[in-house]
């Protein structure tokens, strides 16, 4: 009801009133007055019809009504008019549900193709926080793949691209987990990002763009009173930025759910998310600074701890995450700097040198020497994993690392060990001793899934390949013998022969440390990997999950499905066409109130006699439903067949439904009906000095509909011959 009302534009608010007819005078004290607040009146007449049958039948029933009336109105074919109306009524919902889905449908749908929403993400690293900027629209792509679209911004970043860095990423450094209570630096870190995303996103749009912060491996791993403390004080200034932020978008993520975003990302990347049919999804393997996360779909049925089901939009996916912590680039290098000071100087912690321990390793080029603080050089730092500063210096807890000089003596072939070690767990952790790198990936602890089907290698792997110039065809061997070569520079060659950027020393040992951490930690062979883009970030995941949920709850539903019903105007119009006849169809059935267009061929009884298309009535609300008295009505009747059939029914039925209120308004009654009959006689209207009028109160009452700001009674069309037929053989049967 409420639907039809707020479809029709119309509220209204029906004050009902049935009085027994003054033929029937043992019902005179019967009266029933109601009010419904929503609904259209032909609706509410239609109900109020059956109602009122219903309850003089049961009055009838209990012999409080004793008027010989109550022996005529329940005929099998009153049943079956009964029946049919509920049929009528059920069709008209149905139909009217499918018009206003499919409206709704289409109205949302392309609305929603050209709105953008936007979404700012900050990667808080270890190495550094990044700032994306990600705008999302719904668009339907060719290949059935998810309907959304994400645009990343990076103006004014190509020039950075060009001196060397590997992304096109506005960012700040040190990542979050050095500035544990340094209030400055959290400000110097995140409010120039702040400054750059509010220039990408037009000024109307900052209001409703969602602004995220999350955190990664570094501070991931600090103690939680670090990690609260940064998170609080984040939160305090993103608050102040002009972006939609809340408390809990400021958060440390977990290594599965950052795993999980890099698959997102990667998957939607490749146009297979989502896709119609189903295709295969690439697993994901997202190298960063301090930890390797892993990510991939298998059938089998794998550790619980790890595993995640996901649906988007009718595709299941039964996913494999976890992350590795300790086995991104910069981690890595400094387990294999703890590696050399263990085996030079044994697990203690050596503060006596004060930094001017010397320790030759074979990954750094000849003539480098540089301090470096070790995170895993005392067997404290070895047992907490505690992170590296900046990759180069303080362990947790305000802790420093262990400070020593680092001096080159290049040894390709101690560097491919030593990069071995770094991969083999039970060299530098207690957690699985004894793992041979041959028989098992000895990455992996023993209860993680071994990682299966065809892998992306992003983030730390795209960087490593990017620095050698190799392009996502080369190989691991490709990798290694580009690594050899550049660890045989003296390092102020090698350093002019890159453009300046972060971490040149360490490629030398990144070289063989992603080919190891490949082969041996994960027994992944070069015809599973695909280098992926610097693009592929696990934000735009963060984003596209966002983004899914905004347009799901825009279209009132969950997940993608709707967003996927591709709707092509070339269909969906006709169908549209085609509920509204259904619905005028329907519609007509119930109250007789149909368009003259599919009136005149239904209605061949109706001729006109004299038109007064002018005719018009204005409905005042609320309206009424008043009993029908023949010495009320003032102003003769003008006979004619259907009006007879109208009168014989009312008063078979004892009361008939008026229109009360309308003395006061003015209402002009049709003399004539703007649908004549065969027998070139009009419709007649009560238009007494009372205002009330006449409707079959067996039956349907007249329709409204709204005209030139007034309305129109049209006599209802369901007195076709059939109906007016029946009744008539209603009437006999009562006789008989
Ligand atoms: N702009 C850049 N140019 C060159 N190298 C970069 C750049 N940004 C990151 N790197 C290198 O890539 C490595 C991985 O960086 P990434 O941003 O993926 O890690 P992270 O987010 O800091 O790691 P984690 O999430 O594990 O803390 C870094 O250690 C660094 O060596």
């Amino acid at each position: 009801m409420a639907a039809v009302a707020a479809v029709g534009g119309h509220i209204w608010k029906a004050h009902l009133a049935m009085v027994i007819s003054q033929s029937c005078p043992t019902h005179s004290n019967f009266r029933h007055t109601t009010t419904l607040d929503y609904g259209p009146p032909e609706v509410v007449l239609h109900s109020w019809i059956n109602w009122v049958r219903a309850h003089h039948l049961l009055q009838c029933g209990r012999g409080t009504i004793t008027s010989a009336l109550c022996t005529t109105p329940i005929t099998p074919s009153m049943t079956r008019k009964k029946i049919l109306n509920m049929v009528f009524v059920i069709t008209l919902s149905l139909c009217l549900i499918l018009f206003v889905f499919l409206i709704y449908m289409l109205i949302f749908s392309y609305w929603n193709q050209g709105s953008g929403k936007y979404y700012v993400v900050l990667d808080s690293g270890s190495t550094g926080t990044r700032v994306y900027v990600y705008e999302a629209s719904v668009e339907h792509k060719e290949d059935n793949s998810l309907p959304i679209f994400i645009k990343s911004f990076r103006d004014g970043l190509q020039k950075k691209s060009n001196s060397g860095r590997a992304y096109d990423r506005m960012e700040t450094e040190p990542g979050l987990d050095k500035l544990v209570r340094n209030m400055s630096g959290l400000e110097a870190a995140l409010k120039p990002l702040l400054r750059w995303a509010e220039k990408q996103i037009p000024e109307h749009a900052h209001k409703t763009t969602s602004l995220f912060l999350y955190a990664t491996a570094g501070v991931r791993r600090l103690p939680i009173a670090d990690s609260k403390w940064l998170l609080d004080n984040a939160w305090s200034i993103l608050k102040g930025s002009p972006f939609l932020c809340q408390k809990d978008w400021v958060k440390t993520i977990t290594g599965t759910e950052e795993a999980y975003f890099g698959w997102i990302a990667l998957n939607y990347h490749s146009e297979i998310l989502g896709a119609r049919p189903r295709k295969a999804t690439y697993g994901a393997l997202d190298l960063g600074g301090s930890s390797l996360q892993v990510t991939f779909e298998s059938d089998q049925q794998l550790n619980s701890e790890t595993s995640l089901y996901v649906r988007i939009g009718s595709v299941n996916h039964h996913l494999t995450a976890y992350s590795l912590s300790g086995y991104g680039l910069n981690e890595a290098f400094g387990k294999s700097v703890g590696h050399l000071y263990k085996k030079e100087f044994g697990s203690t912690k050596a503060n006596l040198a004060n930094g001017k321990l010397e320790i030759k390793h074979p990954c750094l080029q000849s003539g480098y020497k540089d301090q470096y603080t070790c995170s895993y050089c005392s067997s404290n730092d070895l047992e907490s994993e505690s992170p590296l500063i900046n990759g180069k210096k303080k362990g947790n807890k305000g802790e420093s690392g262990t400070p020593v000089m680092l001096i080159g003596a290049p040894n390709w072939q101690e560097c491919s060990a030593l990069a071995k070690i770094a991969v083999n767990l039970s060299e530098w952790s207690n957690i699985s001793p004894g793992l041979d790198c041959e028989v098992q990936p000895c990455a992996l602890r023993d209860n993680l899934p071994r990682p299966y089907g065809r892998f992306y290698v992003i983030s730390g792997f795209f960087v490593v390949y990017r620095f050698f110039n190799l392009t996502s065809e080369a190989t691991l061997d490709d990798v290694l013998e580009k690594g050899r070569d550049f660890c045989e520079k003296r390092w102020d060659v090698a350093k002019k022969s890159v453009a300046p950027q972060p971490f040149i020393e360490q490629y030398c040992f990144r070289a063989p440390y992603v080919a190891s951490l490949l082969r041996e930690g994960l027994h992944i062979t070069d015809r599973q990997i695909t280098v992926g883009s610097g693009s592929i970030t696990w934000t735009l995941g963060v984003a596209l999950l966002e983004a899914g949920k905004a347009f799901s709850t825009r279209f009132g539903l969950r997940g993608f499905e709707l967003l996927q019903m591709k709707i092509n105007p070339i269909i969906l119009i006709p169908i549209l066409l085609l509920s509204l006849v259904l619905l005028l169809c329907a519609c007509s059935c119930v109250g007789n109130w149909m368009p003259r267009f599919f009136r005149r061929s239904y209605l061949p009884l109706f001729r006109h006699n004299s038109v007064s298309s002018a005719s018009v009535l204005n409905i005042p609300s609320p309206f009424r439903f008043k009993r029908w008295s023949p010495i009320n009505s003032g102003k003769s009747l003008t006979a004619t067949n259907s009006w007879r059939t109208i009168r014989f029914l009312v008063n078979n039925s004892c009361f008939a439904l008026v229109y009360e209120g309308m003395e006061d308004s003015g209402i002009q009654l049709m003399e004539s009906s703007l649908y004549p009959s065969a027998n070139s006689v009009s419709h007649s209207y009560s238009s007494s000095n009372l205002g009330q009028m006449q409707f079959d109160g067996s039956n349907m009452g007249a329709f409204w509909t709204p005209h030139r700001g007034q309305m129109r009674l049209q006599s209802r069309r369901s007195q076709s011959r059939e109906d007016l037929n029946s009744s008539m053989a209603e009437a006999h049967m009562v006789k008989v």
